[in-house]
């Protein structure tokens, strides 16, 4: 595959919806990209591109597998030509203090041969801002928002100088705001005396797209960077500005309408998700699953599920959903465990996926990052074309190497607006 000119940029993203978001963003800003699941066989056709992101399923595995993953992943990035490569991690730094960001960038950043990495989740395009190493989320620092109740990886401290020392082997830098607005130079000769002190990562501040786009330029000629998609977009528009974009990069994912049926899935329970599903109920039936019965019973609910949905499928789009507000996750994780609950409903959400598509469902959107990673490895697809924005961080994404193609959207839990699902199938027929 892409056997033609090297990667102007190389990605590996830790989730399936992080990728598409941030294959998005350099999409929209110059760079024709090309979303894998996995290192794509050699079998693959795909097209020729500027960047591919390899999107894992790393995040909340343990972090000796996410740390060989990764690797391998940049390996096959390099192989291909990629001089830079960008590790994505979740625009509110997901992660416990038992990995995976602190472990995977300290062996990125040593395969790359360099002394330190710039870290950064700012993407203020979704009100992600980095400010003295604090992250907010809109108005309130991580460990207020709604972060703090997420099922998997709650995120109790703001400061992420301290959340990625927990996490390394390495000290840990601040890139303060102050040297940011001086410019790339200051970037790069702060980086250097972090380096000097023998620190392995640098957090860097950053509050608009301005301020990405100056630490892109800072660490555009270096190896290796840690961060979510406003880092993708200041490294973008820096390898625009070299003349290694395409014009129309967009148009790659532009292709003969799929057809067949529609369908939406959620698993997030994030706060935005929950309000999504619930101005759906307005426009399409709505499932909602007893994630308790998941958990004793899966088959039974994954067969009425789908029970449901042949029923209404041939009419219009239905939307079924696990998703639960935190006190309801909170009890079912106390009664299993989080990661067993957790599990379960992936499981059963991604056999609803498989039936869901079985019955001539081509089109669907599924919210949340780990139960989009499961139902994607389920319907075994390999790759994406990157289509037009449905909503910030969420693009409508072209199956490649399938012999008939689907269109999907991977909704990261706290992207897009209340009528995100209704938006969503407008946009992909
Ligand atoms: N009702 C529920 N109770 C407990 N866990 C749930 C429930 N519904 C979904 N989950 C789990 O919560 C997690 C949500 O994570 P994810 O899909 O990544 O969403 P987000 O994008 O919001 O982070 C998944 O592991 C999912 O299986
Ligand atoms: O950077 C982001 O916020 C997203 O791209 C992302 O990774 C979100 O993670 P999920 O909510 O688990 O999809």
């Amino acid at each position: 595959m892409t056997d033609g000119k090297p990667l102007a940029l190389g990605c590996v993203a830790d989730d399936y919806t992080g990728a598409s978001d941030l294959a998005n963003t350099l999409t929209k800003a110059g760079l024709r990209t090309v979303q894998t699941i996995g290192i794509p066989a050699s079998d693959l056709a795909l097209p020729e591109t500027d960047a591919v992101v390899v999107a894992l399923k790393s995040r909340s595995i343990p972090a000796p597998e996410a740390v060989a993953r990764s690797r391998e992943a940049e390996a096959w990035l390099r192989q291909r030509g990629a001089a830079h490569v960008m590790f994505k991690v979740c625009s509110t730094f997901d992660s416990t203090d038992a990995g995976n960001i602190g472990p995977v960038a300290d062996a990125l950043r040593e395969d790359a041969g360099e002394a330190i990495a710039l870290v950064t989740p700012a993407f203020p395009e979704t009100g992600r801002s980095v400010y003295q190493g604090n992250l907010f989320v809109g108005a309130l620092p991580l460990n207020e928002s709604p972060l703090k109740d997420h099922p998997l990886n709650p995120m109790r401290d703001a400061n992420l100088v301290r959340v990625l020392e927990r996490q390394s082997r390495h000290g840990v830098g601040l890139i303060d705001m102050a040297t940011v607005a001086k410019g790339p130079e200051a970037v790069a000769a702060r980086l250097e005396a972090l380096a000097a002190e023998g620190k392995g990562a640098a957090i860097a501040d950053a509050i608009f797209d301005d301020d990405l786009e100056t630490l892109g330029r800072a660490i555009v000629g270096r190896r290796f960077s840690v961060g979510a998609s406003g880092l993708g977009l200041g490294l973008a528009r820096a390898l625009a500005a070299d003349g290694r974009g395409t014009r129309d990069a967009a148009g790659a994912a532009v292709g003969e309408p799929v057809g067949g049926h529609a369908a939406c899935l959620a698993g997030s329970c994030s706060q935005a998700t929950l309000g999504q599903i619930a101005a759906a109920g307005a426009v399409m039936p709505v499932l909602r699953l007893d994630a308790g019965r998941i958990v004793a019973d899966r088959e039974s609910v994954v067969a009425e599920a789908l029970a449901f949905a042949r029923e209404r499928i041939a009419a219009g789009p239905v939307l079924i959903a696990s998703s639960a507000d935190p006190a309801a996750v909170r009890a079912l994780q106390s009664q299993h465990g989080s990661e067993a609950a957790g599990h379960a409903v992936e499981a059963a959400l991604s056999a609803i996926a498989e039936g869901l598509v079985a019955q001539g469902v081509r089109r669907l959107v599924i919210a949340g990052g780990e139960t989009s990673g499961a139902a994607v490895d389920r319907l075994g697809l390999r790759a994406f074309l990157v289509g037009p924005e449905i909503a910030a961080g969420v693009p409508v994404l072209r199956t490649a190497g399938r012999a008939e193609p689907m269109l999907l959207a991977l909704k990261s839990g706290n992207f897009g607006g209340p009528d995100f699902f209704a938006r969503a199938l407008d946009m992909m027929r």
